[in-house]
């Protein structure tokens, strides 16, 4: 029997709030979402809905109040060391080269230096940076940075990829040279993919499934699309493909009226 990569069964996320008011908050109720071995699959959502809390308990930094994580067919313990986790935000050291800071997971695995050096050179050469291994952090612009993060998770060769809004912070041409070369390096290695945007454009152009989240709180998957568009894709000119119009559409039809009530309600969280 083949496993589903990573299978989150009925998970419910409960915080505490941090007023110690004993007040509680129901981030994510009863959720259930599987990502199949080499599947592209990501999640949308109104802005605050619960997808990086999603996404941490997929990474085993979150332990859920309720429900089950299964990582090819085992119950998930403690950190998930088959994944690798790419934050909105980087999560470069800035005291390192770009080189050292893709070694440095390669170096914790117990590889030999010149080993872990070799292979991260040949990573960032991949990612088209082969030249930039003795930049430092804030000598790269915003799409190297993100480049150097994309080297430093693939290097490590997890089964599960964990993405959570990787290319929010780049320009829209940056952002779709990095989607385009997820993609080609996606497709050579066949990974699974667990992809959190709220970019409905970016999830279609990019997955095999889009599934569709709730407004908060006690978010759950309202709706689940298989994304048929013709492989290899180029993100750009996916956009213009009949299909793709029809299936935004749909999905929108899904997902418009949760976006009104997740700014409805950041503007009274505001107020
Ligand atoms: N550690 C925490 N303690 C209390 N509440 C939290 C905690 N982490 C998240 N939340 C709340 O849970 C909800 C979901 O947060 P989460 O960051 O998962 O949303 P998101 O969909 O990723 O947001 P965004 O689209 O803005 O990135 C939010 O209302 C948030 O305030």
């Amino acid at each position: 029997m083949q496993y589903d990569a990573l299978e989150l069964d009925q998970v419910t996320v409960t915080f505490r709030s941090p007023q110690e008011n004993g007040e509680r908050y129901t981030a994510v109720a009863g959720t259930t979402l599987k990502v199949r071995a080499g599947e592209f699959v990501s999640v949308v959502g109104p802005t605050g809905c619960g997808k990086s809390t999603l996404l941490n308990v997929a990474a085993g930094l979150l332990e859920p109040s309720a429900g089950d994580v299964r990582v090819f067919g085992e119950r998930l313990a403690g950190i998930n060391r088959r994944a690798g986790y790419m934050f909105q935000q980087d999560a470069l050291m800035p005291w390192r080269s770009a080189l050292d800071n893709v070694m440095v997971g390669l170096q914790y695995r117990g590889l030999p230096d010149a080993d872990a050096r070799s292979q991260a050179q040949a990573w960032l050469e991949r990612v088209g940076l082969g030249g930039f291994g003795d930049r430092y952090p804030h000598q790269l612009s915003g799409g190297m940075r993100k480049r150097t993060a994309l080297a430093q998770v693939l290097a490590l060769d997890p089964d599960i990829i964990l993405m959570d809004e990787p290319f929010s912070a780049l320009d829209v041409q940056t952002r779709q040279l990095m989607e385009n070369e997820v993609l080609a390096l996606w497709a050579a290695k066949r990974k699974a993919v667990l992809f959190i945007t709220h970019d409905l454009d970016e999830a279609i152009a990019m997955s095999d499934r889009v599934v569709v989240l709730s407004a908060g709180p006690a978010t759950r998957p309202i709706g689940e699309f298989e994304i048929d568009l013709p492989r290899p894709r180029d993100v750009a000119e996916v956009r213009t493909h009949p299909r793709f119009v029809e299936l935004h559409s749909q999905i929108w039809a899904v997902l418009r009226d949760e976006v009104l009530k997740g700014y409805a309600q950041q503007l009274k969280k505001a107020a």
